[in-house]
C-alpha cells in the first residue's frame, strides 16, 4: 500500500520543464491523495524556505526534502549535509562564469547556479574538492559529499517510519536518480531526461504536471496495487 508520495518540484509539478509556473491540476490531484490518507512530500533542489512555504500553502503534509537532500523537514527541521564554504562558492562562480540563484541567500549546504549546463571541467573540479555536482535542468548544484536527494529521502522515510515499498517517487531530471534509489516505485514524467526514464518503473505518457495528474489517477484507480508488494 502506498503511504507516501515524493514529488520533485521544477519540471515535475510545473506545467513543463524549464518553466516555473506550477500546474494547478497537479496540485488539485495531489490534494485528492492527501484526502485519501496518502501523504505528499516535496523533494527538490530548491531552498528550504521556498519548499516549506509551498508545502504548507499547497496543502501537503508529508514534509520537505530541500537543497537536493541536505535539509529535511517533517515535524522538525534537520540538516543532513555539511554547511557550504563561501570560498568554494566564490571559486566555482568565478572559474566557470556562473550566476548565483536568487535562493542562494537562503541556502545552507547545496547552492544553485545558472546556466544549468554541466561540463567535464566542472565535474573534474568538483571531484578534486570532494563535492557533489549535478543539474536539475534549471540550475547547477554543488554541495559537500555526501549529498544528493538520496541522503535526504532516506532521512524523511525514517522520520515517517514507513517502508521503502510504501513510498512512490516522481521526477524529471538527473537529480531524481538519487531519489529513485530510496523509493519502492520510481516514476518519470513523459518529458523526463532519458537517463531517468531508463531507471523508472513507470514512464508516464504526459509531461510534467499533466504527468502528475496521470499518476494520481492511476493510484486512485488502484492500478498500482500489487506493484509495491
Ligand atoms: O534546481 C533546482 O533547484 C530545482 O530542482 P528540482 O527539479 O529538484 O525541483
Ligand atoms: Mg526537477
Amino acid at each position: 500500500m502506498i503511504k507516501l508520495l515524493l514529488t520533485d518540484l521544477d519540471g515535475t509539478l510545473t506545467e513543463d520543464r524549464g518553466i516555473y509556473k506550477v500546474s494547478l491540476d497537479a496540485i488539485k490531484y495531489l490534494r485528492l491523495l492527501e484526502e485519501r490518507g496518502i501523504k505528499v512530500a516535496l523533494v527538490s533542489g530548491n531552498s528550504y524556505p521556498v519548499l516549506r512555504g509551498l508545502h504548507n500553502y499547497l496543502g501537503f503534509t508529508g514534509g520537505v526534502v530541500a537543497e537536493n537532500g541536505c535539509i529535511v523537514f517533517y515535524k522538525q527541521k534537520i540538516r543532513v549535509c555539511k554547511p557550504m564554504d563561501r570560498q568554494i562558492l566564490e571559486e566555482f562562480r568565478e572559474k566557470f562564469k556562473l550566476k548565483d540563484s536568487w535562493q542562494n541567500d537562503y541556502r545552507e549546504c547545496d547552492f544553485g547556479f545558472t546556466p544549468p549546463d554541466i561540463t567535464e571541467d566542472m565535474i573534474k573540479w568538483a571531484e578534486e574538492k570532494g563535492l557533489y555536482i549535478n543539474s536539475s535542468g534549471y540550475a547547477l548544484h554543488i554541495a559537500f559529499k555526501p549529498a544528493g536527494k538520496t541522503v535526504g529521502v532516506r532521512k524523511l522515510i525514517e522520520l515517517h517510519g514507513v517502508k521503502k515499498e510504501e513510498v512512490i517517487g516522481i521526477g524529471d531530471s538527473l537529480t531524481d536518480l538519487d531519489m529513485f534509489k530510496e523509493v519502492g516505485i520510481k516514476v518519470a514524467v513523459g518529458n523526463a531526461e532519458e537517463e531517468l526514464k531508463k531507471e523508472a518503473d513507470i514512464i508516464l505518457n504526459l509531461k510534467s504536471g499533466e504527468g502528475v495528474k496521470e499518476l494520481v489517477t492511476m493510484i486512485l484507480e488502484g492500478k498500482l496495487d500489487g506493484r509495491d508488494r
